[in-house]
C-alpha cells in the first residue's frame, strides 16, 4: 500500500490544483445527482401517486407546500424544467470532469514514463550488469500500464467514496433508522469480503511473476530465433510457451472467479436486504410511502456503489504488485545514478596527453563471490599510441577495457586518466566524451545508414559521412546499395553482413573524432582484405589518437606500439610487439606460434 501512496503523492505533485478541482467537481456532480433524485418525489406527488403534504420529508416539505400552491399547468413544467436543468447540467459537468481526469492520469503517466526512461539511461553500467534487459521492457510497458490502470482505479474509488458519503448523508437525513441498517449491513459485508481483497493481491503477485517470465521468454526466443530455427528447437519452445500461457489463463480466470464471487455475494445480499427493509418499514415501522420510495431509491443507488467499491478494491489490490515492482526498479536505479547526465557526456572532452593508467586494480563482478575478474592490474596505456590487449577467452580483456573507459570502477586500486582519478566525475565525463567505442557485436538501429552515422554528429555533412565510410572500408558496399546512405539496414542491422555492420560502426566511431578509439574485437568478422584496409587506416591514425585494441587474431595488432598479455585476470606480460614476439618462452610468442601453426594447417 505504501508504494501506492508514493504514486498518489506523485500524482498530487504532477496534477497540482487540478486534482482538487477534480474532487470538487465530483462533489458537485454527486450533489446534483442527489437533488435530481429528490425531485422524483414531488413529480410522483403531482401525478397523485404520493401524498405531498404529509410533511414527512424534511427538505421537501416546504418545497412541496410551495409547489402545491401553484396550478398544475405551472408546477409541472417548472419542476420538469428544474429536473432537466439539474440532470443536464450534471451530465455536462460529468463530461468536463472525465476529460480533466483523463488529463491528470495522462500527464502522470507521461511523467512516470519519462522519469523511468531517463533514470534508467542515467544508471551506471554496473546496474545493467546485474539486471535482465527484459525486466526493463516489462516495467516500461506492462507494469506501467498496470500502474496507470491502478491509479485510475484509485481515483475512481475516491470519487465513488465521495458519492457514497454524500448519498449516505442524504439517506441519513431522510431516514436514520433504515440508513443505519443499510450501513451496518454494508460494513459487515465489507469485513467479510476482505478475504477477496487479500486473495486478489496474491493473484496480482502471481500475474507479475508470470508476465515477467513471459517478457523474458519472448525477448530471448526472438533474439535467438536463428539458433532455434537452425537447431530445430521449435518444439521445446512451443511447449514452454503453451505451459506459460496456460498458467496465465488460469491466473486471469482465478481473478475473475474471486471478483465475481464477491459481486454475487453483494448482489444476493442486496435482494435479501431489500426484502427485509420492506418488511420492517411496512409491517413494523409503518413508514410513509414517499419516505419509503426515497429510501428504496437511495438504497438502489447506494448498494451498487458498495459493490463498485468492493470490485475496485479487488482490482486495485491485484495491481498493487505492479506498483511495488515499478518502485523497486526506481529505487534500484536511483541508488546507482551516474552524476553525469547523458547530455553532459558529449559536451566536455579530454585531449589525452599522458595516458590512462591502472594501479593495483582488482575487480569482481560479484563482491560476494571469491572469483576476481581482474587481480592486481598495473598497466599504463600511453596517449596517442596503439595498445593491444591479448589473451585467451575469459582472460579479462573486456573487463579491463570497461575499467579503462570508466564503465565499471575497481574494487581496489585506481584508474587515472592523465593522472586524475576516474572516481572524479568531471574527469570521467571528459574521458567518456572523448571515446569512440566499437564492440564485437556492434549495435545499429533499424534506420538508414545516414541516421546511424549522424547519431554521433547530427551536423555531419555527406562529405564527412563518406570520409568516415572510406576510412572504415565501407564506402564501396554502401555505394552499391540501391539507396546509398538512405538505405534502411533492418532490425539491429540484420540486412548487412557481420563484417559490414562492424565497418559501419567503426565509421560511426571515427565520425565522432574521438581522441581515444577502443576496438573490442571490432574486426573479428572481417575478411583478410578488409582487415588489412582497416589496419592501414589505423596505422595512418597513429600518433594522432590513442587506440586500445582487443584482438584474438594477432595479425590485427602487428602494428601495435604496446601489447598487454592477460591470463586468468592477470597481466602476465607487457611490452612492444617485436620485443614480446622475440621472448621465445613468453606467453605472447606461444600465442603467436599457436596462431601461425593453425594458419599453416589451414
Ligand atoms: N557480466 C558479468 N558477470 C559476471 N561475470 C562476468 C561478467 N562478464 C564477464 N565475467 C567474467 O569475468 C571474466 C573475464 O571476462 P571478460 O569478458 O573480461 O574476458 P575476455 O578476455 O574479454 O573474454 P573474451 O575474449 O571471450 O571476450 C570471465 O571469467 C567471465 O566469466
Amino acid at each position: 500500500m505504501k508504494d501506492l501512496f508514493y504514486y498518489i503523492r506523485k500524482i498530487q505533485r504532477v496534477a497540482g490544483g487540478k486534482l482538487y478541482l477534480n474532487m470538487s467537481m465530483t462533489l458537485l456532480i454527486s450533489l446534483l445527482d442527489g437533488i435530481g433524485m429528490y425531485l422524483i418525489v414531488p413529480l410522483l406527488g403531482m401525478i397523485g401517486l404520493l401524498q405531498m403534504d404529509s410533511g414527512s420529508l424534511p427538505f421537501l416539505a416546504p418545497l412541496t407546500g410551495l409547489i402545491h400552491s401553484w396550478s398544475l399547468q405551472l408546477s409541472l413544467p417548472l419542476v420538469l424544467a428544474a429536473y432537466v436543468l439539474i440532470l443536464g447540467g450534471q451530465a455536462l459537468l460529468q463530461r468536463s470532469q472525465t476529460l480533466l481526469n483523463a488529463g491528470i492520469i495522462q500527464s502522470f503517466i507521461r511523467t512516470l514514463r519519462t522519469e523511468t526512461y531517463e533514470g534508467l539511461l542515467r544508471a551506471k553500467w554496473e546496474f545493467y550488469l546485474r539486471k535482465r534487459r527484459s525486466d526493463f521492457n516489462h516495467v516500461m510497458s506492462n507494469e506501467l500500464g498496470r500502474v496507470n490502470y491502478g491509479t485510475t482505479l484509485f481515483l475512481q474509488m475516491v470519487t465513488s467514496l465521495i458519492f457514497t458519503v454524500l448519498q449516505i448523508a442524504l439517506a441519513l437525513w431522510l431516514s436514520p433508522a433504515l440508513t443505519v441498517m443499510v450501513l451496518v449491513s454494508g460494513i459487515v459485508l465489507a469485513l467479510f469480503a476482505r478475504r477477496f481483497v487479500r486473495r486478489s493481491k496474491r493473484i496480482g503477485e502471481e500475474t507479475t511473476e508470470l508476465s515477467k517470465h513471459y517478457f523474458a521468454g519472448i525477448s530471448d526466443h526472438f533474439g535467438g530465433i536463428k539458433d532455434i530455427k537452425s537447431n530445430r528447437l521449435e518444439a521445446s519452445h512451443i511447449h514452454w510457451f503453451r505451459k506459460l500461457t496456460d498458467q496465465m489463463e488460469h491466473n486471469f480466470l482465478e481473478f475473475g472467479r474471486v471478483n465475481s464471487m464477491s459481486q454475487v455475494i453483494y448482489r444476493l445480499s442486496s435482494v435479501v436486504l431489500i426484502a427485509a427493509f420492506m418488511y420492517v418499514a411496512i409491517a413494523v415501522l409503518h413508514t410513509p410511502a414517499e419516505q419509503l420510495i426515497t429510501v428504496v431509491l437511495i438504497f438502489t443507488r447506494l448498494w451498487p456503489r458498495f459493490i463498485g467499491i468492493q470490485s475496485n478494491m479487488e482490482q486495485l489490490s491485484s495491481n498493487l504488485p505492479a506498483f511495488h515492482d515499478m518502485r523497486k526498479l526506481q529505487q534500484e536505479y536511483e541508488a546507482e545514478q551516474e552524476l553525469i547526465s547523458p547530455e553532459e557526456v558529449g559536451a566536455s572532452k579530454l585531449a589525452l596527453v599522458d595516458g590512462i593508467s591502472c594501479t593495483d586494480v582488482s575487480y569482481r563482478y560479484n563482491p560476494k563471490e571469491p572469483q576476481y575478474a581482474l587481480r592486481d592490474i598495473h598497466v599504463h596505456i600511453p596517449a596517442n599510441r596503439m595498445t593491444a590487449i591479448v589473451g585467451k577467452s575469459g582472460a579479462g580483456k573486456s573487463t579491463l577495457v570497461d575499467l579503462l573507459m570508466g564503465l565499471i570502477h575497481p574494487e581496489e586500486g585506481e584508474v587515472r586518466a592523465d593522472g586524475v582519478s576516474l572516481q572524479r566525475e568531471r574527469q570521467l565525463l571528459a574521458l567518456r566524451g572523448s571515446i569512440g567505442y566499437v564492440a564485437q557485436d556492434p549495435f545499429l538501429f533499424n534506420e538508414s545508414i545516414r541516421y546511424n552515422l549522424q547519431l554521433v554528429d547530427p551536423n555531419a555533412q555527406d562529405d564527412d559521412l563518406w570520409q568516415a565510410l572510406e576510412f572504415s572500408a565501407s564506402a564501396e558496399f554502401v555505394r552499391k546499395l540501391s539507396q546509398g546512405l538512405d538505405t534502411v539496414i533492418g532490425d539491429r542491422g540484420v540486412r548487412l553482413s557481420g563484417g559490414e555492420r562492424q565497418r559501419l560502426v567503426l565509421a560511426r566511431a571515427i565520425l565522432k573524432r574521438p581522441s581515444i578509439l577502443v576496438l573490442d574485437e571490432a574486426t573479428s568478422a572481417l575478411d583478410s582484405e578488409n582487415e588489412l584496409l582497416i589496419q592501414q587506416a589505423l596505422e595512418r591514425l597513429k600518433g594522432s589518437m590513442t587506440m586500445i585494441v582487443i584482438a584474438h587474431r594477432l595479425s590485427t595488432i602487428r602494428n601495435a606500439d604496446h601489447v598487454i598479455v592477460m591470463e586468468q585476470g592477470k597481466v602476465i606480460q607487457q611490452g612492444g610487439y617485436l620485443q614480446l614476439s622475440q621472448e621465445s618462452k613468453g606467453s605472447f610468442s606461444k600465442l603467436l606460434s599457436y596462431q601461425s601453426g593453425a594458419q599453416m594447417q589451414v
